[in-house]
């Protein structure tokens, strides 16, 4: 499985465990780095006019500077340029040793557009933001219109963040990482700066992932397929797993019947929309397959979680915000305690917290050993208002919603172009599978009700999760163009019969 993101903490680990365990010493990795890369580029940008090696400071030169090597002995023309040469006794020095060719200074790089630019000037170790001669050529490498190949990382991005350090980075046409990619080459604005992203294997063998033990994947169905509900043959609706969606007044009704459609769509048996009386005959105007139900009252609610086995819960898309949403919620997270109840928790149900964080978070933390988390939806938005702390792009995406997750006991789903899953047990994905036109009204809605309908059939919380966002986001990757919430739930049966079967 190559769904492992590893921190460049935890990849440096990985290289030392490899160097230790034999047979390649460090310049032995360097120079598979390199090789690696002089392949990729013979293989994507033959025909350039000239090749253009940008070489660092540190082992991310080091790769640029036997990359040079590679390519100078295929035939190409090329010019490695450097500032400072490696310090001396280090893997860079040897393979600056190794160079043929004279390296030229950094300030005197200029490329055309036929050419093509290697990037390797930073990569994993990079510290501080790009100054000097190192910003000056970013700036001329993204203006010259060349193709531009990134070594591990383009220099001026965080691996761990994807965040670029001072506001400079390479804008690169493809990144060549090693053994398995990094945080920064999902998360935005690093996804975009990467290009195309390829993965080399350098010869770091797979056990190294069972002493570093990452717990960040790229979310895939091969985390989580297997956890996906398959009806049995004698099932009946109850037993596939009955989900409540709840409604908010009369002029507020859509986004929990798009929340209840999802929810049936992804295999729950029977959806029943809760709604107050004022908003009864605009939802049974609306409804066929899914029924109706009215409550007003906590002891309404509860009477009907209770009389009628409701195993999945969504609260909060058009519900409204103030003291009756956090009595629902409330009541909700105690029937979670003592029925099996998935809860999932969307818009104003978080909202309705904002004055008060922390009674949310003691609320979600009772009880929860013995069953499921929680799922909570937040867009950053709304995570601002509940962890303010956490607002704000100072941290990575994934700590900042691993946080989350551990102070509120529950699986987060920070919402956004990059998605994070991040559960109270430390586990997190990023997910990437999804189109822009999925920024769309009422697309969370959907994705709160897939969530649900799956927690409701039985599905762990932090699976339910990845699978709800990825499933999501293949139905928008198919659409594409023009794509509406309500065109949402009908697309997730092609999606789901392609990973459970029909
Ligand atoms: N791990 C592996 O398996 C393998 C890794 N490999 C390769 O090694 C790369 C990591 O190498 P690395 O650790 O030497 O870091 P790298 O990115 O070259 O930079 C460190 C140097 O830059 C300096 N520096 C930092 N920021 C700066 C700034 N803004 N402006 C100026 N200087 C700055 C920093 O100086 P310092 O902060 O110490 O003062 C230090 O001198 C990795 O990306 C991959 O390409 C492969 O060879 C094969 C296997
Ligand atoms: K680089």
């Amino acid at each position: 499985m190559m769904d492992e993101l590893l921190t460049p903490a935890e990849m440096s680990e990985a290289d030392r465990l490899a160097i230790a365990g034999g047979p390649s010493n460090g310049y032995g990795l360097m120079c598979r780095a390199g090789a690696a890369i002089a392949a990729a580029i013979l293989a994507r940008y033959p025909a350039s006019r000239h090749f253009h090696v940008l070489c660092g400071p540190g082992n991310n030169g080091g790769d640029g500077l036997v990359v040079a090597r590679l390519l100078a002995d295929a035939g190409c023309p090329v010019t490695a340029y450097q500032d400072d040469s490696p310090r001396p006794g280090t893997d860079a020095a040897m393979a600056l040793a190794a160079l043929e060719l004279r390296t030229r200074p950094l300030e005197v790089f200029y490329a055309g557009g036929d050419d093509l630019v290697v990037d390797a000037m930073f990569g994993a170790g990079l510290t501080r933001p790009l100054q000097g001669n190192f910003a000056r050529a970013v700036e001329r490498a993204n203006a010259s219109g060349a193709a531009v190949l990134a070594v591990d990382l383009p220099s001026g991005l965080s691996g761990d963040s994807g965040q670029v350090l001072g506001g400079i980075a390479i804008r690169a046409d493809m990144t060549v990482t090693f053994f398995r990619r990094k945080p920064g080459h999902l998360l935005l604005p690093g996804r975009s700066l990467c290009g195309e992203t390829v993965v080399a294997d350098i010869g770091i063998a797979d056990e190294a992932l069972t002493t570093i033990g990452p717990k960040l994947w790229q979310n895939n169905p091969r985390l989580w397929q297997m956890h996906l509900p398959r009806p049995t043959e004698n099932g009946h609706k109850y037993s596939r797993g009955h989900v409540a969606s709840f409604s908010g007044g009369p002029s507020a009704t859509g986004a929990a019947r798009l929340a209840a459609m999802a929810a049936a769509r992804a295999g729950a048996g029977a959806v029943t929309v809760v709604s107050p009386g004022s908003a009864m005959s605009v939802n049974a105007a609306h409804l066929t397959a899914i029924m109706l139900r009215r409550a007003d009252r906590v002891d309404e609610l509860a009477d009907f979680v209770n009389s009628r086995k409701v195993a999945g819960a969504v609260i909060g898309p058009g519900f409204g915000v103030g003291e009756h949403c956090r009595n629902f919620v409330s009541a909700l997270n105690r029937l979670r305690g003592e029925e099996v109840l998935g809860l999932v928790l969307d818009a104003d149900a978080l909202t309705s917290f904002e004055e008060e964080p922390e009674a949310l978070f003691a609320l979600l933390a009772k009880g929860t050993s013995s069953v499921q988390p929680a799922v909570l939806t937040p867009h950053e938005g709304e995570f601002g208002r509940l962890f303010p702390d956490l607002a704000g792009a100072m941290r990575s995406k994934v700590e900042r919603a691993r946080e989350a997750a551990s102070r509120c006991t529950s699986v987060v789903i920070l919402k956004g172009p990059d998605t994070v899953v991040a559960s109270p047990d430390d586990r997190a994905v990023i997910n990437a599978h999804a189109s822009p036109y999925l920024a769309t009204a009422g697309s969370g809605d959907v994705l709160a009700g897939l969530v649900a309908g799956f927690l409701a059939q039985g599905m762990p919380s932090f699976e339910a999760a990845c699978a709800a966002v990825w499933i999501h986001g293949d139905c928008s990757l198919r659409f594409g163009p023009g794509l509406t919430a309500d065109d949402l739930p009908g697309l997730i049966p092609t999606t789901l019969r392609q990973l459970v079967g029909t």
